[in-house]
Parts: C-alpha cells; sequence; structure tokens
C-alpha cells in the first residue's frame, strides 16, 4: 500500500521530468518562477502576496504540464494533420496562455505600487 503510493510520487516527479524534456516552455516558467521569487524577496512583499504570486507559479506550471500531456496524446492518435487534433492543441494553449496573462496582470497589480 504505502510502496503503491510512493511509486506514484515517482512516475509524477518523472511527468515533471519529461515535462522539461519535451516542453522548451518549461525552461523560461522556470526561470520566470526564479525571477518572481527574487524580485518577491527584493521588494520584501507581504504575505498574502507571496500566496498569491506562489499558486500562479504552481498553476502555470501544472497548465503547461497538462498542455504537453494533451500534445503527447493527441501526436499519439495521429501526427497527420487533423483538424481535431490542431482544435484540441490550441485549446490546450489557449488554456496555458490564459494563465500566464493572468499571472503577468497580477505582477503588474502587486509589483507596480512597490515601484511607484
Ligand atoms: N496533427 C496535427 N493536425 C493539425 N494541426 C496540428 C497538428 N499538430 C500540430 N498542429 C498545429 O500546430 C500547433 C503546434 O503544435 P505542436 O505539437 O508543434 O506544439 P508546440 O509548438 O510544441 O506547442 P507548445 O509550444 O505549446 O509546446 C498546434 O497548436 C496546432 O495548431
Amino acid at each position: 500500500m504505502i510502496r503503491k503510493h510512493l511509486a506514484s510520487y515517482r512516475y509524477a516527479m518523472r511527468g515533471i521530468s519529461l515535462a522539461f524534456r519535451y516542453e522548451r516552455n518549461m525552461v523560461f516558467h522556470l526561470v520566470a518562477a526564479v525571477a518572481v521569487l527574487i524580485v518577491n524577496c527584493l521588494l520584501a512583499v507581504s504575505r498574502t502576496e507571496w500566496l498569491i504570486t506562489l499558486m500562479l507559479i504552481g498553476i502555470v506550471w501544472m497548465a503547461e504540464i497538462f498542455n504537453t500531456a494533451i500534445e503527447k496524446l493527441a501526436d499519439r492518435v495521429t501526427e497527420n494533420p487533423d483538424p481535431m487534433i490542431g482544435q484540441a492543441k490550441d485549446l490546450a494553449a489557449g488554456a496555458v496562455l490564459i494563465i500566464c496573462i493572468a499571472a503577468v496582470v497580477c505582477a503588474l497589480i502587486i509589483y507596480c505600487p512597490y515601484l511607484s
């Protein structure tokens, strides 16, 4: 029982490393996340602002990993041009874009008052 539970953590960690291998945007998200952590420290943002930025980092990474999973599944269905596969991939990419835009807007709202 516990061994199975621990194995599922191992599989999940493998999923994260696969995302870094297959999805070049993951490196960008990693750099952005580190930059956010550094800026948070430099500006000494509040506890609530830390919570918001950490949650947004998690949601962006989650969306990107789901996007990569959908791309993998779609490529397994067919790598030939197919309108439904194209739409599925575009939808998944759209989900990532939405949360990235939201994260940038939240970052501006949080950081601008410290800089003005
Ligand atoms: N089999 C297909 N049939 C039709 N359109 C496709 C197909 N595969 C990819 N596309 C189109 O090309 C776009 C890019 O697909 P691709 O699999 O190369 O993702 P990507 O460039 O790696 O995306 P990301 O940057 O999110 O990783 C898709 O969003 C889709 O519009």
